[in-house]
């Protein structure tokens, strides 16, 4: 049946409860991976924003599921310099290079430390940030200085929040990737379209987040894991640990496979027992990043011009080739 036309105060009150609704239903499916409702409730509901929005377009707000679906065309994409530096991370290749980054460190900190272990995404590294709660500037990480304001491309991301539970002002870091099902199901359009295929999920998420029609950005179904605050604000974490947490409580996507580790043995174990799973995880990961836990560590360690002292990357082999085509034949 077809309701008779809202007032524009009935609208704006209406469209208010339609946009918190949605924005939860969609928080608890794409960052925290536990829907409540059947995809049916939700375009019910998307369908009767939408409508409002169609009536009265001044109800629009920048934090409207509606705003997600992208289509503004981009002419280009403007530079941005990173306040605080996006640094890199050096890598280990072996047991040894681990023990030996431990060693170091102990050396250093002058005592025995606490290391957080998180899975190496292989994504594109991203900058985020909010003001009073609300997303303003998403870019690329760049030579680490300098990046790509992707703002437009990533506001499309569903796993990014165009509002933070919180109105607080905030800049953090993290990782945009391609799931493999979707990097799998994307190459299969793309070769059925007769157009070049991407070589790996990675590569598929650098080249959706550089398009410049962000509608194109919208259907690649990019997510994200954020793992760096760069600029507190009025977060209160005093470790890594306890970091991931906070940017969890404020409705960020963060890893689940995080694990605090008493000792470099546990680190090893985490590895290897990571290095079995690799396979088994819905997204792509290159290895893993072990961190000194407590800030006042990092503070005491520091940077070198490109890396921090208080972190490394073990890298993993190379997957072996036909594992992937293998996932390919199978779908
Ligand atoms: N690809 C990842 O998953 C990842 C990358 N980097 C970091 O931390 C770096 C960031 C700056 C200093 C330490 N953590 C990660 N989980």
């Amino acid at each position: 049946m077809t309701q008779a036309p809202l007032t524009l105060a009935e609208a704006t009150d209406k469209a208010k409860e339609l946009r918190a609704q949605l924005n939860q239903y969609s928080h608890e499916y794409y960052v925290a991976d536990k829907p409540t409702v059947e995809d049916y409730v939700y375009d019910r509901l998307y369908k009767e924003l939408s409508d409002i929005e169609t009536e009265y377009p001044d109800l629009i707000t920048s934090d409207s599921p509606t705003q997600r679906v992208g289509g503004k065309i981009l002419q280009g994409f403007e530079k941005v310099t990173h306040e605080v530096q996006m640094y890199s991370l050096n890598d280990g290749f072996s047991k040894e290079d681990i023990y030996d980054f431990d060693e170091r460190v102990q050396k250093l900190a002058g005592k025995q430390v606490t290391y957080c272990c998180e899975l190496k995404i292989d994504g594109l590294a991203i900058s985020l940030k909010y003001e009073n709660g609300k997303f303003v500037q998403g870019a690329t990480r760049g030579d680490g200085t300098v990046g790509e304001n992707i703002t437009e491309n990533l506001k499309t991301v569903k796993s990014i929040p165009l509002e933070l539970k919180k109105p607080i002002s905030v800049e953090v870091r993290g990782e945009c990737y391609m799931p493999k099902q979707s990097f799998v199901n994307l190459n299969k359009e793309r070769e059925e379209a007769g157009q070049d295929v991407f070589a790996n999920p990675r590569n598929a998420a650098a080249g959706s987040l550089r398009q410049l029609d962000t509608s194109m950005v919208a259907k690649r179904n990019l997510s994200t894991f954020l793992y760096t605050v760069a600029d507190f604000g009025p977060m209160t974490a005093q470790t890594q640990y306890d970091a991931l947490n906070e940017l969890s409580d404020i409705g960020f996507r963060t890893n689940p496979e995080k694990k605090l580790c008493q000792t470099i043995d546990e680190v090893w174990a985490y590895i290897e027992e990571y290095h079995e799973k690799r396979s088994e995880l819905p997204y792509e990961i290159d290895g893993i990043v072990i961190k000194t836990n407590e800030f006042t560590i990092q503070d005491e360690l520091g940077f070198t011009v490109k890396a921090p002292r208080w972190a490394i990357a073990y890298k993993f082999p190379p997957e072996e080739a036909q594992t992937i085509v293998e996932e390919i034949e199978w779908t």
